[in-house]
């Protein structure tokens, strides 16, 4: 296929977002990881010579200390069949999470010098394991309701979880069934129905698939991976490209959780921290990675042989196609592939460029794809609140707050400084909230993202960098503070589909507040609606009884 084609995607790259660059670390030194490693690269230390994180305005809390607790991958690689392919490694990540695991003096806010109601640190210690006993039981309940609501959509025709098969019913090995039931998935989705005979057919196909957000995509290519796994070959037979080294984490952990009764099959992750000598052959049978990061190990690095692998997949494959830096990447790792290589692109939002485009250079392929008006997920709740201006909308978050009980909540802002600013006026009004944007290191990122899916944080304000992908089950609101628009200023529908998903996972039931503020963001509403022929509803952040009646 020709570059020039590439050149000519659509580029929906927006500021401060999806490809906000991570910055780069001090490494630790080569020879303590000879090759790469199935646990997510233990976070290095920020180096001496890396630059200072930029600072947040002056009324925004501070950024992480250089410290901050690293992520501990889930579950833990001890815990994990998927094995571990270097021991250094693990042991490193392990005994830096520990630390994590004893970190309980991690203040608001990432760092915030706000502090809480506690004076001492035990204190802290007390309210905080209170906070999060009450914190799981709430979540536990929901679960519990939540499951059975799954149950009845799995039979329901016109949901997007409906199947008429069981897993048993879809060819999979057995220790993948194995796998599939220990993570308590009882029928598959449709997504996972249709897909999964496609791509585990003989001879492979390609396959371009849509499903709505939260359905169970990175399941199906995950079960679909570990699949044409052979395990007595020692080399990577699938790469996965990720567009944010959150989202390679997290899918990582799927393949670890999913691949728990295949002990012999590897897992390695190229994200930046993971260091690897040239010419030290990956033995590791998936590699999964950020575009850049994987592109030098299949070349500059020759750690991957990439004409021997058989299956490539690209995970939000419209940004991936989308995105300047991005796309570059991909068709090159694409290029070094073996004309047989089975190509998975899968999203739950495609342009319609981007589409035309994906179907051009994905030879033969099959595809499964939505229409508009399906897109959307009826469990996700969508209203607007009108605001003045910033100030008004921070206050409208906090009424709602002060009148529902929200599991945890995810709230996106336009760019950092907002994101900041916002962040420190939750924290004064004594809300635990952490802050995550796509300056800080990519292991305080990591810390971050882990303690809010361990409920220790309610509140996460982000940019887009987590607009995508990112699964949280006890998310049960997104809330705009700032409609998502791209460069030129237009709304950026894509970019909304993927925040407001963030909640309503698997069927369960969800809130997307969007705060509106004068005509531009009026305007972008209703482009919004018109998008995806659905009307957003009007919520008065004032009528304490409206909002009351919304959690229903
Ligand atoms: N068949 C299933 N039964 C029960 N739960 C499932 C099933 N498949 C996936 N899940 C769960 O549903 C949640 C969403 O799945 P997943 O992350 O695969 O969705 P996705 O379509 O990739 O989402 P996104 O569009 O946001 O990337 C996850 O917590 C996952 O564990």
């Amino acid at each position: 296929m020709a570059e020039d084609s590439w050149a000519q995607a659509v580029d929906l790259q927006e500021s401060g977002g999806i490809s906000a660059s991570v910055k780069s670390l001090s490494l630790r030194p080569a020879k303590e990881i000879p090759r790469a490693s199935s646990s997510p690269p233990p976070p290095p230390p920020p180096s001496s010579s890396s630059p200072p994180p930029p600072q947040p305005p002056s009324s925004s809390p501070p950024p992480p200390s250089s410290s901050p607790p690293p992520p501990q991958p889930s579950p833990s690689s001890s815990t994990s069949s998927v094995k571990s392919a270097s021991t250094a490694a693990t042991a490193a990540a392990v005994s830096v999470s520990t630390t994590a695991g004893t970190e309980s003096a991690v203040p608001d806010v990432n760092g915030s010098e706000v502090k809480p109601q506690s004076t001492t640190e035990d204190d802290e210690d007390k309210a905080d394991s209170a906070e999060v006993s009450l914190l799981n039981k709430m979540i536990r309940t929901n679960l519990l309701v939540t499951e059975q609501d799954v149950e009845v959509k799995q039979r329901d025709p016109n949901s997007p979880l409906y199947s008429v098969k069981s897993f048993q019913e879809l060819y999979l090995k057995s220790n993948l069934l194995q796998g599939v039931h220990k993570m308590g998935f009882n029928r598959p989705s449709r997504i996972q129905e249709s897909a999964l005979p496609m791509m585990l057919a003989d001879p492979p196909q390609n396959l371009i698939a849509q499903s709505q957000s939260g359905t169970g995509k990175t399941a199906a290519f995950v079960l679909a991976m570990l699949s044409r796994i052979n395990p007595d070959l020692n080399y990577p037979q699938c790469l996965c490209v990720s567009p944010t080294y959150e989202l390679a984490l997290q899918t990582g952990s799927v393949i670890t959780q999913m691949g728990q009764f295949c002990p012999e099959i590897r897992l390695a992750y190229a994200v930046r921290g993971n260091r690897v000598e040239r010419g030290v052959r990956c033995e590791d049978h998936i590699v999964i990675g950020t575009p850049g990061t994987l592109l030098d190990w299949c070349s500059k690095l020759r750690v991957v042989d990439p004409r021997r692998v058989r299956v490539f997949v690209l995970d939000e494959a419209d940004v991936m196609i989308a995105t300047q830096g991005h796309k570059e990447q991909s068709i090159r790792i694409q290029r070094m592939l073996p004309p047989d290589c089975q190509m998975l692109l899968f999203s739950a939002t495609f342009e319609d460029s981007v589409w035309a485009f994906a179907t051009k250079v994905v030879p033969e392929p099959n595809v499964i794809r939505l229409r508009r008006d399906e897109e959307t997920l009826d469990n996700i709740r969508q209203l607007y609140i009108a605001c003045d201006a910033q100030e008004d909308k921070f206050h409208a978050i906090s009424n709602i707050y002060g009148a529902i009980t929200i599991a945890q909540a995810m709230i996106f802002c336009h760019t950092r400084r907002t994101a900041g600013w916002l962040a420190a006026r939750l924290t004064q009004e004594g809300h635990r909230v952490a802050m995550l944007s796509g300056e800080l290191a990519v292991e305080q990122r990591a810390a971050i993202l882990q303690r809010f899916k361990e409920g220790k944080e309610k509140v996460l304000i982000t940019t887009n960098v987590c607009a995508r992908g990112i699964d949280v089950a006890q998310v049960t609101a997104v809330i705009n503070f700032d409609l998502p628009v791209d460069r030129e200023g237009r709304a950026d529908c894509e970019t909304y589909l993927h925040r407001i998903g963030r909640t309503g996972r698997f069927g369960k039931r969800g809130l997307a507040i969007n705060m509106v503020d004068g005509d531009h963001s009026r305007r972008i509403l209703r482009d919004i609606e018109t998008h995806f022929n659905q009307k957003i509803h009007k919520l008065d952040a004032h009528d304490i009884d409206e909002i009351e009646r919304i959690s229903r």
